[in-house]
């Protein structure tokens, strides 16, 4: 059975809001009741084909791409944001579908990816200190002591605003956008302005003559017209997916309906946390993030605890070292996880592990290191004979300036020329495309 929302708490959950400034308990408990009402964002049989498609990734017969915001804003959902960054994961997923003739589940990093865990509770700007942004999902982006009042009726707009992005993502995926024989519209605004366009549109023709020749042998032009899309965020709230946790009437066995996939993130995923007892409980796909300090046994010990059937598909470990300490570090990790037996879908976030702070303030990542670390991931996994299953990526659809380097050579002087994310730096549109094709290459030699 799953755990009440306060045991759950009376066992210190981390990095969650406090709501004592702002009507306090009343307030907190009418968002979760009221969370409690609203019908599923997903249902639980479509987290089981994302399951299923999962363990076709821990045996190696396919490659996930997890990709989105580092931090989604209310303000955020306007259509052609969510257009934007679909048509970068569509585009991605084609040239790595394509170019390494693998099949590529698409698990966007959206509709609900409002939470952020910080590494300080505090912020100061020009000697104001304030609480720290923590996402839509608690308070407001604006550096103004208002704003930064954790807030527990957002919950309810986190869930609005998810309801709202999914529909959304759920009209294109089913209603044409996502058409392959679109391959080309995807492209339209890019061609003439980047190298990477003008590659991607060179792969476009050669996937319009393949289904052209597959609709001419009599291959069903249905087949191509939509795509499976799954969403994911970190499971930060416990009240927020406590309340979206609902028990399923096929199964009787609970799921946490706000996402199909939810991740644990390094800095919640202690072994006797709370966040590892509400995950154990609940059937999704789930992941853990693992980052440079993670022991081999601390990794088979979560594995035993989320996943102590070994069910394919359940389990995935998203590490995130850094380009600096892949190649010392994963090799006995995987090794270990993989001599116990363990049955786990590996993925590299090539993110999170190489931030840092540019002279002018701005927290960025050279792409360098991005492209460095998953080619660690690869060689390792070669070496070892295991499968590199995936990535995991912040990354936009618009031509942001948060990432240095790539092929239009971002230099750190242009980061301040558009840098717009409300706490880690994406990859823009040409720099993941750009990761697509290296990828693609990575994957054709695995
Ligand atoms: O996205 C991840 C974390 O929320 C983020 O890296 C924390 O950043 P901080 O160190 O600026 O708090
Ligand atoms: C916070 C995140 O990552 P990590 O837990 O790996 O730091 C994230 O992916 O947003």
């Amino acid at each position: 059975m799953v755990p009440s929302l306060e045991d759950l708490h009376a066992l210190g959950a981390r990095q969650q809001p406090s709501y004592d400034s702002s009507g306090g308990a009343e307030a907190r408990d009418a968002a979760i009741a009221k969370l409690r009402t609203l019908p599923p964002l997903v249902f639980a049989g479509e987290c089981d084909d994302l399951k299923t498609k999962m363990a076709a990734v821990a045996r190696g017969n396919a490659f996930v791409l997890q990709g989105g915001d580092c931090a989604e804003t209310f303000s955020g959902v306007t259509a052609d944001n969510v257009r934007a960054k679909l048509r970068v994961l569509l585009q991605m997923a084609v040239v790595l579908t394509y170019a390494a003739s693998v099949p590529v589940v698409k698990v966007g990093r959206l509709a609900g990816q409002y939470a952020k865990p910080r590494s300080s509770d505090e912020e100061t700007r020009d000697g104001l200190t304030l609480p720290a942004y923590r996402g839509d999902a608690v308070n407001g982006y604006d550096f103004e002591a208002g704003s930064r009042v954790h807030d527990p009726a957002r919950l309810v707009e986190v869930y609005h605003s998810s309801a709202a992005t999914l529909n959304l993502v759920r009209a294109f995926v089913t209603g044409g956008f996502a058409d392959l024989r679109q391959v080309h519209a995807w492209n339209t605004d890019f061609v003439k302005e980047s190298g990477i366009g003008q590659r991607y549109e060179r792969l476009a023709n050669e996937i319009e003559r393949a289904l052209t020749f597959m609709q001419a042998i009599g291959a069903d032009p249905d087949e191509f017209h939509r795509v499976d899309f799954h969403t994911c965020h970190e499971g930060l709230l416990l009240d927020y997916e406590h309340a979206m946790t609902r028990i399923d009437s096929r199964t009787n066995t609970p799921y946490d309906v706000s996402a199909h996939f939810l991740w644990i993130g390094e800095r919640t995923r202690q072994l006797d946390g709370p966040h590892v007892e509400l995950f154990r409980h609940i059937r999704n796909p789930i992941g853990v993030k693992l980052g440079p300090t993670t022991t081999p046994d601390d990794a088979i010990a979560l594995a035993g605890r989320l996943n102590p059937d070994n069910e394919p598909g359940r389990l995935t470990f998203v590490t995130r070292f850094g380009a600096e300490r892949i190649r010392e570090s994963l090799p006995d990790l995987v090794e270990k996880v993989t001599a116990a037996g363990v049955d786990v879908a590996w993925v590299c976030d090539p993110m999170h592990g190489n931030t840092f702070e540019a002279s002018s303030g701005y927290k960025t990542r050279r792409f360098d290191d991005v492209i460095a670390e998953v080619q660690g991931f690869f060689d390792v996994h070669r070496s070892l004979g295991t499968w590199p299953g995936g990535v995991h990526v912040e990354l936009t659809g618009d031509d942001v300036t948060e990432c240095i380097g790539g092929g239009e050579e971002l230099l750190e002087i242009d980061l301040a020329h558009r840098y717009e994310s409300v706490c880690d730096p994406r990859l823009n549109r040409v720099q993941s495309l750009e990761l697509a094709f290296l990828v693609a290459e990575m994957l054709r030699q695995a």
